[in-house]
């Protein structure tokens, strides 16, 4: 089974595909392409994931216009013809993309070949080179229900947004064993805060303004993003120096945690976090509940507020918009949280609702029968 997969960009668009491709090559002993952008990030991650790479030029289709839009809107009809050619040498039986710019060359080139096309959709709403694709997909993954209303209905799988290995094996630690492994006290309670991979500097702001109140309750490891973390360092130093030791001993620091995240979300009993796409497919997996501060758009609307409003609705975490949050309501959500175990228990049952630990299975089944390769799941079957 040959597999051309693609996705670019953000790591939130390149991690689902590189699940998927490993998946395909274990399960069903794929042939994998991946197919990205010679300057996208998937440049470095595709190779060190030991996948067969070629580059193509993609431009950004941004949705305002500008000199990088016009430049952008250039390499579109190169990165068309050179996807083309890369489907007619490489003759895949199926294309599968999961978003980034470099995913509309690569869905293009796969309709032009009558190739079927998997795409998956890990926000809500539906980015734009899925919009652009929509109509020619065979098939659309969902990671979140939620996003059915933006594709045709007979289209649409609900399978749920891949998550690390590392995520689905930690639920086998105790929350208790978590924090000890990560040498935290392991019965205080453990808030977590963390603004995605880059950080998010309003999240640390607030957050080391909180501390005095923070720190009576619990304690706080706070992830600042590698490029933030030194003035988030001044900032929380000097609110510190107003603390006892045994309140600032309490607090732990990180610019970024690489294979310990997943122990750090396991150990904590509330999180404090954006809402891109991965994080709060992990955070049902792993049912914890959380504050979500939605990182709000640079221009028209943010995927990150549509992510999560609808955990808002069911209930399955607490929204706060970015410019509402102070320390104030910071320390009074989290209060609020720690002292209610019911509150906590009725997140966790919503999260449950929304949790897709087969995901990477699940889309990997699809594609294998989209290739004929693959009839498992019957519950599938009748779809796509
Ligand atoms: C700023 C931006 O444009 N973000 C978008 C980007 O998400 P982006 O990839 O930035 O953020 P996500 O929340 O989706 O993922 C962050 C990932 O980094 C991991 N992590 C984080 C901190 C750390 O110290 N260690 C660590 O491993 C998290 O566990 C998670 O797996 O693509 C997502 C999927 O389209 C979108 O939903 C987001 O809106």
């Amino acid at each position: 089974m040959r597999i051309l997969v693609s996705g670019g960009g953000t790591g939130g668009h390149i991690y689902p595909a590189l699940a998927v491709a490993t998946q395909l090559q274990r399960t069903f002993q794929a042939e994998i392409l991946y197919l990205g952008s010679d300057d996208g990030l998937e440049a470095e991650l595709a190779p060190a994931a030991g996948l067969p790479f070629v580059t193509v030029k993609a431009g950004k289709l941004a949705r305002y216009v500008s000199w990088r839009t016009v430049t952008g809107l250039a390499r579109v009809p190169v990165g068309i013809v050179q996807a083309i050619g890369v489907v007619r040498r490489f003759r895949p039986q199926v294309v599968f993309t999961s978003g980034g710019y470099v995913a509309v060359p690569a869905g293009l080139a796969a309709w032009l070949h009558r190739v079927p096309l998997l795409m998956h959709q890990q926000d809500v709403p539906a980015n734009l080179s899925n919009r652009l694709l929509a109509p020619l997909a065979t098939c659309i993954s969902l990671a979140f229900e939620d996003s059915r209303v933006y594709f045709p209905a007979r289209k649409t799988l609900h399978v749920g947004n891949p998550v690390r290995q590392a995520i689905l094996d930690v639920r086998q630690v105790s929350v208790e064993q978590a924090r000890q492994q990560l040498g935290l006290d392991p019965r205080c309670p453990l808030l977590l805060v963390t603004g995605g991979s880059q950080g998010a500097r309003h999240l640390n702001q607030v957050t080391c303004r909180a501390l005095p109140a923070l720190l009576e309750r619990c304690q706080v490891l706070h992830i600042s993003g590698k490029k933030l973390f030194q003035e988030t360092e001044t900032l929380a130093r000097r609110t510190l120096a107003a603390l006892t030791e045994e309140l600032r001993g309490r607090y732990r620091l990180v610019p970024y945690l690489d294979a310990e995240m997943a122990l750090a979300l396991q150990a904590a009993d509330v999180v404090v976090c954006r809402a891109g796409a991965a994080t709060l497919s992990e955070l049902a997996v792993l049912g914890k509940p959380s504050i979500l501060v939605p990182l709000p758009p640079a221009i028209g609307s943010s995927p990150q507020e549509a992510n999560a409003a609808m955990f808002g609705r069911r209930r399955a975490a607490l929204v706060v918009r970015n410019d509402d949050l102070t320390p104030q309501v910071l320390a009074g959500h989290v209060e609020t949280l720690l002292t209610s175990p019911t509150y906590r228990e009725a997140m966790v049952r919503a999260l449950s609702a929304l949790a897709r630990p087969d995901a990477t299975e699940a889309i990997a089944e699809a594609v294998a029968r989209l290739a004929g390769v693959a009839p498992t799941r019957e519950e599938q079957a009748s779809l796509c």
